[in-house]
């Protein structure tokens, strides 16, 4: 079992690019890799609602590329935006993607959002992923709670929103069900504090060859 920090994990990644794995390829074997974990975790898949949680950076990403795939898997996505819209090259072209594909993607705002949430049958979380750092704002924190309440399946992507790769849980933090980690797991994933958030974790295969991981 291999288990990296955050900055490990970037030049894993570093390495695959250079192996011309890309950035991009590899957020889509991620998203590709969730779509799939959750259509088979789901039962009667493609009458549930599945609601997408993104933030601004490439765990988002992942989440607009897992949305797109679980559409074209037959399953039913949502898209909402909880800190405003993507900022990094390929989260952009894969928000992008999903508009074109006809997603509905909305944007969270705070109480009117809530029925939303009562909806759902399945979230994922794809807010913060290994570039998470500090606390979670309070409008995120009042979001989770609300989806602490609900029967809704949860995932979270990588690791749960509100919890650093290291394992120190911010106040309000996603509580998964599932924790689908990308390539290897991070401390955050081995501490035992963290159960309650990261729920039952697996790690996903996203292309990374096995040579770039000697750093
Ligand atoms: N690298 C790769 O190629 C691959 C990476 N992959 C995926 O990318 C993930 C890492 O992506 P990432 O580095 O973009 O960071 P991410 O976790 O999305 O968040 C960054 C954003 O959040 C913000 N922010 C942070 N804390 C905050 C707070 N308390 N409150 C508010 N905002 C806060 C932060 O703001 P800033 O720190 O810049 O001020 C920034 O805007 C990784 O976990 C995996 O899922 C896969 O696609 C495979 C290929
Ligand atoms: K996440």
């Amino acid at each position: 079992m291999r288990v990296v920090n955050a900055s490990q994990m970037k030049q894993i990644e570093k390495n695959a690019n250079d192996m011309g794995i890309t950035y991009y390829q590899m957020m889509e074997n991620a998203g590709m890799c969730v779509a799939d974990f959750v259509r088979k975790n789901i039962k009667d898949f493609e009458t549930k609602i599945i609601l997408i949680l993104t933030g601004t950076g490439n765990n988002g990403g992942d989440g607009f590329v897992a949305a797109r795939i679980i559409k074209k898997f037959g399953g039913n996505p949502l898209i909402m935006m909880v800190d405003g819209p993507p900022k990094t090259i390929d989260a952009i072209k894969n928000f992008n993607k999903a508009k074109d594909c006809g997603i509905e993607i909305i944007t969270f705002e705070k109480d009117k959002s809530i029925p939303i949430i009562w909806g759902s049958d399945a979230i994922i979380d794809a807010v913060y992923g290994t570039g998470f750092h500090g606390e979670l704002n309070d409008n995120i924190k009042s979001l989770f709670s609300a989806i602490s309440d609900s029967d809704a399946i949860k995932f979270a992507i990588d690791i749960p929103s509100g919890v650093d790769y290291s394992g120190e849980i911010s106040d309000g933090a996603f509580k998964a069900d599932f924790t689908i980690a990308l390539d290897s797991l991070k401390n955050a994933h081995m501490k035992e504090n963290t159960f309650e958030n990261c729920g039952r974790v697996v790690c996903a295969d996203i292309g990374i060859p096995e040579e770039c991981h000697k750093i």
